[in-house]
């Protein structure tokens, strides 16, 4: 990683003193927030990496207000709030949407009366009926299983201002789409997108996801942790969520237990590490931040595009 010359490389020692005379405003209603959907998560961290981070987005945010300003002067365009757009990406169960979940929590707090929106790519999988008639249906996150030109269109929409743009919904309880059901997304100041694929190169479209995202943040760690953390979380979800009959798993739930963590063992080793090592690591170099984790999801080093 240290070969990566356009990076700044930080310790989280350094990193934590950038900015850190910003009072960030961590209230008990927002830690309770950020304890609510993960109780394990480290506040400490929370503090060191995010309180320069969300200055740092502010000031990027800033700028990129006044550019969108001067440009639509410049053209003799009416003068419109543009939607900033961050992407985080990483592999499957690295921590992208508490990642995003703690982002989405901290800038509504901070960024006053901004409108702060967060979805993630999973919606624009294609259904599991779409996706066993591709004959993909165990390519489920590779970069084939996803309607990229549908997330393209979504973006560009937000981007432009378009009053209401559907964002479909992926459960995981089901396994598949939400046929019919949408987040609505009405011109966001912020918006999260947050996906394995935010970074890819889709082969057969003009244009790419990160065309229309204007900071983007790669969580990284090793693989043999991020094994560990997909199991854990499947271990944790077999005593609650997995337990709904009417949960994709719940067959698991309520079978041999060596034989659950068996296929989620299997299901790691022939899908996801897969995809990650032939289609989201190598778009690591593309992110504007780099954010790597150690065990109990401790981030010890930050890496900050230089160009
Ligand atoms: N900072 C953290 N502290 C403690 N646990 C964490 C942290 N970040 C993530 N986790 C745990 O790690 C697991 C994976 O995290 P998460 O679900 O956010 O990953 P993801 O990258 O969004 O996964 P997927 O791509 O499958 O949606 C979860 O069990 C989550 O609770
Ligand atoms: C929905 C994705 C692709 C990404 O979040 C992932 O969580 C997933 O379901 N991957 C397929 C293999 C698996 O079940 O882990």
């Amino acid at each position: 990683m240290d070969d990566l010359i356009n990076y700044y490389s930080f310790s989280k020692e350094e990193w934590k003193h950038f900015y850190n005379e910003i009072d960030l405003p961590l209230t008990q209603n927002g830690l309770r927030h950020i304890k609510a959907f993960n109780d394990r998560i480290s506040i400490q961290d929370v503090s060191d990496i995010f309180k320069p981070l969300v200055h740092m987005i502010r000031l990027q945010k800033d700028n990129f207000d006044q550019w969108q300003t001067i440009k639509a002067r410049f053209l003799h365009k009416r003068v419109r709030t543009v939607p900033f757009i961050i992407g985080i990406s990483g592999s499957v169960a690295v921590g992208k949407s508490t990642t995003a979940r703690v982002l989405e929590e901290l800038l509504t707090n901070y960024f006053t009366g901004e409108n702060i929106k967060l979805i993630t790519t999973d919606g624009f999988l294609y259904s599991n009926a779409e996706l066993k008639q591709r004959g993909i249906y165990d390519k489920k996150g590779f970069p084939e299983s996803y309607n990229m030109a549908k997330l393209i269109t979504f973006l560009n929409s937000v981007k432009s201002g378009v009053p209401v743009v559907q964002s479909p919904v992926y459960s995981h309880q089901s396994y598949d789409i939400i046929p019919n059901r949408f987040d609505i997304i009405d011109r966001p100041d912020v918006l999260i997108v947050e996906g394995i694929n935010t970074l890819q190169l889709p082969s057969n479209e003009q244009i790419y996801v990160s065309d229309f995202t204007d900071f983007s943040i790669y969580m990284d760690a090793d693989e043999q942790l991020i094994e560990k953390w997909y199991l854990e979380r499947f271990g944790r979800l077999m005593d609650t969520a997995f337990q709904d009959p009417h949960n994709y798993y719940y067959k698991y739930a309520i079978g041999d237990r060596n034989e659950a963590f068996n296929m989620a063992k299997n299901v790691w080793e022939t899908i996801d590490l897969p995809n990650l090592k032939a289609n989201i690591l190598p778009t690591r170099s593309r992110a504007d931040m780099i954010m790597h984790k150690t065990e109990n999801h401790i981030i010890d080093r930050l890496y900050l595009r230089k160009y």
